[in-house]
């Protein structure tokens, strides 16, 4: 049973790629969701990091979602999903749940590059296409335990820590499944 948190951004795809997948989910929306439902997983989806961070703690559900990620159930953070989990975000002073041991840039590939596909291989997967949409990257990891999943152009776009995968690209967007399968499978 996945949790895919459903404050703002990108949340439905996610959803509509894990029905194709065959998997129990529910939205995370409010406390009482956490209540009803015992994720066996997270997803923290794109959109607007700031604004779910508001979203987050307006909601109360910051704290109950940190004691999910702390006590180990897997979270699979895309783009702004990348951004809550991160420990340091170089270019800006909010943090979130601070989780991994990974320095992201926000909006790392500055307005003309707003919004690209590309094509590379993800370890363990292959090559996959990816879609990214004002993306942050990973500009350092900060823990040799921080496994480097997948880069692009000399920046790193995916990795995992622990019960952690983080993406800068948007795999719920693209018709193939594969890293919502590897998530499933590996974590
Ligand atoms: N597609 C996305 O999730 C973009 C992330 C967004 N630019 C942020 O900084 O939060």
């Amino acid at each position: 049973m996945i949790g895919v948190l459903a404050l703002q951004g990108g949340f439905i795809e996610h959803i509509h790629a894990l029905e194709k997948l065959g998997v129990p989910n529910f939205e995370i929306r409010e406390m009482g969701d956490l209540e009803k439902n015992k994720p066996d997983g997270i997803i923290l989806p794109g959109g607007e990091s700031t604004t779910i961070g508001k979203l987050l703690h307006s909601s109360g559900l910051f704290q109950c979602i940190d004691d999910l990620i702390r006590s180990g159930v897997p979270v699979l953070g895309t783009c702004a999903g990348m951004i809550l989990l991160a420990k340091r975000i170089v270019n800006d002073d909010r943090l979130y749940f601070q989780a991994m041991d990974i320095s992201v840039k926000r909006n790392a590939y500055g307005r003309q590059l707003g919004s690209f596909c590309a094509v590379e291989n993800f370890e363990g997967i292959g090559r996959i296409p990816m879609t990214f949409i004002r993306a942050p990257f990973i500009e350092r990891i900060d823990d040799e335990n921080v496994q480097i999943l997948c880069r692009m152009d000399d920046h790193i776009v995916a990795a995992r820590q622990k019960n952690m995968l983080v993406t800068s690209f948007h795999p719920e967007l693209t018709d193939d499944l594969r890293v919502h399968q590897y998530f499933l499978d590996k974590f």
